[in-house]
């Protein structure tokens, strides 16, 4: 039987890594400061930098995010000021998302066909919408059923995807999650889910033992019965 949700992840998977690392994180590292200095007094802003002060107590907010930033730590606070700072960038046209070429095509095809799509990721679920919303074909959220972010738990922990089933209301074994990380893929398949790695040649992803891998989501869609575009 061919999955009846596909949990998607988004770095390495439906958008190229490249994109994230040279394009989102540099935007988000340029404008931090400024970011922070004209919203220091914003809710928000202010619960996000005292996190950071439970991870880093004492250090100033602005050394703590870099520091975060250099190790590309997966943080709840910093993903919600990079998130921020994204959504200015969307906003002013500054930023435009790029996904791997196949991508909304075959995301569009799979929702046509009555399979339901989420999106699990480290980026905040705010920056996971603006993608879908900013893309070069214009909104796509209206793809995407549902998006989880590390709120519902890390990508590493079985307990997660456990979680996600749930609240999606679907049981594991009709869920398929895509990544392009080994260790995200041994989680959810602990859990119950089917697995598959994405390993995508202009990432130079390497394949992980013991789970199957295809080099883009045409690959991914024979071997799971999906169907594909027109
Ligand atoms: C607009 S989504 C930004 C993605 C991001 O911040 C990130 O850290 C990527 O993590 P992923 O879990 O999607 O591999
Ligand atoms: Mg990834």
């Amino acid at each position: 039987m061919p999955p009846r949700l596909v949990l998607l992840d988004i770095e390495g998977t439906i958008a190229p890594i490249r994109f994230v690392h040279d394009v989102l994180f540099p935007f988000a590292r340029t404008r931090l400061s400024g970011f922070l200095a004209r919203h220091a007094d914003d809710p928000e802003v202010a619960a996000s930098l005292a996190d950071l002060g439970r991870i880093a107590p004492g250090a100033p907010p602005l050394e703590t995010l870099h520091a975060l930033m250099d190790r590309d730590a997966k943080v709840a606070p910093l993903k919600f000021i990079q998130g921020r700072i994204w959504a200015e960038g969307f906003a002013e046209g500054a930023l435009q998302s790029q996904f791997y070429p196949e991508v909304l095509p075959m995301l569009a095809a799979w929702q046509r066909a009555g399979t339901r799509l989420a999106i699990y990721s480290s980026g905040s679920r705010q920056a996971q919408r603006l993608l879908f919303a900013h893309s070069a074909e214009g909104d796509r959220t209206g793809l995407i059923a549902a998006f989880f972010d590390t709120a519902v738990g890390g990508k590493r922990e079985t307990a997660s995807y456990v979680r996600i089933a749930a609240q999606l209301a679907q049981p594991v074994g009709e869920i398929l999650f895509l990544s392009d990380v080994g260790a995200e893929l041994d989680a959810a398949a602990g859990a119950g889910m089917m697995a598959c790695q994405l390993v995508r040649a202009e990432d130079g992803t390497l394949p992980a033992a013991g789970h199957p891998h295809d080099e883009d989501l045409t690959g991914v869609a024979r071997r799971y019965g999906l169907s594909e575009p027109q």
